[in-house]
């Protein structure tokens, strides 16, 4: 490690990747410092074995459905070791693929904790070292309720490290993280229970296909508690009893909290009382990525954009060719697909409850005629003056479909304008094209 670099890249996820990446190929020269696994959240405990525990689950619950009605003889059982270990296997040769691509780009990596001590000083592990620019890549961690028994929980990455089903589990929070863990693990064959404090599930997307999202999990046999929290977890034998704010109490084999995450800054010190803050905390950013402290820089779950795998990339690699003296700038947020992995998703672009919905419906998809529970779908255009700046799906493959409805968006076609191209019959996507 040399004493002074062009760029300091503290975090090897998502963003910090993408950055050195970017930067080095440019030929700027870049040290990043990494204190866990390179490739962060989304490799090692979030969307990569979220997706292949979700892959398992969304084909069971199809399976399931289908034995319903008598068209398959038996529901499949899962084979849990044999899923955790091809899935950690997966985790492994992708986490192998991060570290090659930083190792081929020119970028020097830097195993260990870094600490920001003064503006253009950073310090890893007890050496000095010196950039004109420093930029957080940190990403973010998940919180615990200041309740007690709290800490008797299980977080998310805990959760993608079970290597076996548990019979119970209460999961505390319907966020994206809370609703994507029931719904998987309500396919594989738990019995699970949601509670929020919120009155319904997924509240980052628009009412209509949250509450068709909370349906379809409730038709999975989930029980979803709204306006509720816990106020005590303790041991009990072979698990926990939790009390809920309405005096129930549950026993359960496993806690899951799910009840939001914050960005990672403790690495700043008392620097990160004269930073500016933005939502939940997280650094506020200009165009440039710049913070209110000269010469650091955020992107990724730490600034002040949107907590998701390709905002964290697509920034990386903005302020990359920024940084190298190219012209770019930051993705608008509004063209960032979503999904949350539900069973079936529920997806949006746009914003669709900032905008006057123009179009929707509520329809049962072709397949409920062999499927028993079946899922009910749901679609929206939203936007201004019959122009249409967002869309929402509910349906299966709407977490595919909504990728194209974000390129659609980009053009703000007016809403009759849509039926001059055609999709697929019988497709999930032809009743929102017009
Ligand atoms: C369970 C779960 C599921 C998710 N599913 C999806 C999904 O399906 N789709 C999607 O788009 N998004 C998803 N997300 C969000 C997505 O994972 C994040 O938005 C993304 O990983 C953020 O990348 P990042 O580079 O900002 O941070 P991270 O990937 O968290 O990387 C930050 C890195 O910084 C390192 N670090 C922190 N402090 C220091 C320090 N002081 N010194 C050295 N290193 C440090 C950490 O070890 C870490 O490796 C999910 C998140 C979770 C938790
Ligand atoms: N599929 C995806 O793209 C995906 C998946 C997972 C996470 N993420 C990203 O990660 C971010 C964080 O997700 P998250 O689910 O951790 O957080 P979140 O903030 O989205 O959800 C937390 C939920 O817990 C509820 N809550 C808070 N305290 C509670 C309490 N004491 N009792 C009961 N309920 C309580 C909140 O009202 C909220 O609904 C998301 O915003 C998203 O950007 C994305």
């Amino acid at each position: 490690m040399k004493s002074s670099y062009d760029i300091v890249v503290i975090g090897a996820g998502s963003a910090g990747v993408a950055l050195s990446r970017t930067a080095a190929a440019r030929g700027l020269s870049v040290l990043t410092v990494e204190r866990a696994q390179v490739g962060g959240t989304c490799v090692n405990r979030g969307c990569v074995p979220k997706k292949l525990m979700w892959t398992v689950a969304d084909a069971v619950s199809a399976a399931r459905g289908l034995a319903g009605t008598g068209v398959l003889t038996q529901p499949p059982q899962v084979e849990m070791a044999r899923l955790c270990a091809l899935r950690a296997e997966k985790i492994e040769s992708l986490r192998d693929i991060y570290e090659r691509r930083l190792d081929g780009c020119g970028a020097e990596l830097r195993r260990g904790e870094a600490r920001v001590i003064e503006p253009g000083v950073v310090e890893v592990e007890g050496q000095r070292v010196e950039a004109a620019h420093i930029v957080l890549a940190t990403g973010g961690h998940p919180v615990l309720p200041d309740i007690p028994g709290a800490e008797l929980a299980d977080v998310s990455h805990d959760v993608l490290q079970w290597t076996a089903l548990p019979a119970s589990i209460l999961v505390v929070g319907g966020g994206y993280i809370g609703c994507e863990l029931a719904a998987i693990h309500a396919a594989l064959g738990a019995q699970v229970t949601v509670v929020t404090d919120t009155d319904r599930v997924l509240t980052e997307f628009s009412a209509p296909a949250a509450k068709t999202g909370q349906t379809n999990m409730e038709a999975q046999g989930i029980d979803v508690r709204t306006g509720l929290k816990p106020v005590r977890i303790e041991a009990a034998t072979g698990g926990y009893r939790v009390t809920l704010t309405d005096g129930a109490v549950l026993t359960v084999e496993k806690v899951v909290m799910a009840v939001g995450r914050k960005p990672t800054l403790d690495l700043l010190g008392e620097m990160k009382e004269g930073a500016t803050l933005g939502k939940n905390d997280a650094l506020a950013v200009n165009d440039r990525f710049e913070t209110s402290i000269p010469g650091l820089y955020a992107i990724g779950d730490c600034a002040d954009r949107l907590p998701l795998t390709p905002v964290a990339v697509s920034d990386g690699e903005c302020m990359g060719k920024q940084l190298a003296g190219e012209d770019a700038q930051p993705i608008d947020l509004a063209h960032v697909a979503t999904s949350a992995f539900v069973i079936p998703p529920v997806a949006e672009v746009g914003f669709p409850p900032k905008r006057e919905t123009i179009a929707e419906d509520s329809v049962s998809p072709l397949s409920a005629a062999v499927r028993d529970p079946a899922p009910q779908d749901y679609w929206a255009v939203a936007g201004a003056e019959g122009r249409v700046e967002a869309v929402s799906l509910v349906g299966d493959g709407a977490h595919e479909a909504i990728g194209w409805a974000a390129q659609c968006v980009l053009s703000r076609p007016p809403r009759d304008g849509m039926s001059r191209a055609l999709a697929v019959h019988p497709s999930m996507s032809e009743e929102p094209m017009g």
